[in-house]
């Protein structure tokens, strides 16, 4: 007959003590209760993590999408922008949203509420490139030209090109074309009586020189700078109407914007210390905007080989940024003597646009 083994030594058969049965099922369904309780505390926080990443701040670099000068290809946006170039407003189809991973179904397009209006080769494309940066702006890449070009297409239209936002961002485009277009502020003001304007301005005649190099880049035959930009060459007389020179007048541009607007209403820029201190302008134009100064100078970096402040590495990406090549090119070489006669031309045109700005740009 084989032996039993010893009473202690028999495995504990919960059947055979009811009293500690309970006891430990007690303690596993509080222990299980409290494990659930924790998981069910951990996802809630992580989907409200992800909500807040997603819908309130786009990642720097879902805003990033590209322009027309801004070589790095994204998504079908910057396609888009890039197929349409400067100029154009796209292919009139609406904006595609740049955000696509995001969640779009809470943002809306909107119209803008601010414009950068000018001017042309001030250096509104890097303006608008920086101030992407910010995660409570969205902007379009390509200029629609809606005010000078596309208004009968009408505010619809207008609106349907712009990016997606969400509600506490700000929607913005540039059209330097505007700053100098007759119809523009009314119909800006039309629109909005409380929009934010930027003009981005620069020393008239290095922006004519400026000008000139694009124009004869596009169509080589032109004549030359000298004979378009006088009327008569041996008397000096100037032709104020050649659209690189016309461009300069600020003072009567601005003007006519302060017919429709308070001069608080309309921010300038310093396309020079955009180049030399790009913080320093972006910084003002975050204040101007009502926004946190988030763009800063941990932004930027100069770059030597192109003689320009460049981006960093953005939020996601490896890669420093450059504008492309048609921004900061070498100029045409014109005569000394026909840049002196040109500052003295608009000596006196920068002296009145000084007063109206209440700011001295220091151009020569
Ligand atoms: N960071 C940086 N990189 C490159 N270029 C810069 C930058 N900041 C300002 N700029 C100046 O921008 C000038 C072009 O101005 P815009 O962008 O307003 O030109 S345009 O009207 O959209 O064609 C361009 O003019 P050019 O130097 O004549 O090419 C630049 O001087």
């Amino acid at each position: 007959m084989a032996a039993s083994p010893p009473q202690h030594l028999l495995p504990h058969h919960p059947r055979a003590d009811p009293r500690r049965l309970s006891h430990r099922l007690t303690i596993a369904s509080s222990l299980s209760l409290l494990c659930c309780s924790l998981v069910y505390l951990l996802s809630g926080l992580c989907a409200s993590e992800l909500t807040d990443r997603n819908e309130l701040r786009p990642s720097t670099r879902d805003l990033l999408v590209p322009g027309p000068d801004w070589p790095y290809g994204r998504n079908r946006t910057s396609l888009v922008s890039l197929a349409g170039g400067e100029g154009a407003p796209g292919s009139g189809q609406p904006a595609q949203d740049s955000n696509s991973s995001g969640r779009e179904w809470t943002a809306s397009r909107k119209l803008p509420q601010a414009l950068i209006i000018g001017v042309k080769k001030g250096g509104t494309r890097a303006l608008l490139e920086f101030l992407r940066l910010h995660p409570d702006i969205r902007a379009l890449g390509s200029e629609p030209h809606f005010f000078d070009r596309h208004y009968a297409r009408g505010l619809d239209w207008y609106r349907s090109m712009m990016p997606k936002a969400l509600g506490g961002q700000i929607v913005m485009e540039k059209t330097p074309r505007y700053f100098v277009t007759v119809d523009t502020p009314a119909r800006v003001h039309a629109m909005s009586q409380d929009i934010k304007l930027i003009v981005v301005v620069r020393d008239p005649v290095t922006r004519a020189i400026s000008d000139y190099t694009q124009i004869i880049s596009k169509t080589p035959d032109i004549p030359p700078f000298e004979t378009l930009a006088f009327k008569n060459h041996t008397t000096g007389q100037i032709d104020s109407l050649w659209s690189p020179l016309w461009i300069g007048l600020y003072a009567q541009h601005m003007e006519r914007w302060l017919a429709w607007f308070p001069r608080a209403q309309i921010h300038l820029v310093s396309g020079e210390r955009l180049i030399s201190d790009p913080a320093g302008e972006l910084g003002k134009v975050q204040d101007f905007l009502g926004l946190q100064r988030i763009v800063t100078d941990k932004h930027f970096y100069f770059n030597k080989t192109k003689g320009f402040p460049c981006l960093k590495k953005p939020e996601g990406s490896s890669k420093p940024h450059c504008l492309g090549k048609t921004k900061g090119r070498t100029h045409v070489s014109i005569d000394p003597e026909v840049v002196q006669k040109l500052r003295d031309f608009y000596r006196p045109h920068n002296q009145r646009f000084y007063q109206m700005a209440g700011q001295d740009f220091g151009w020569q």
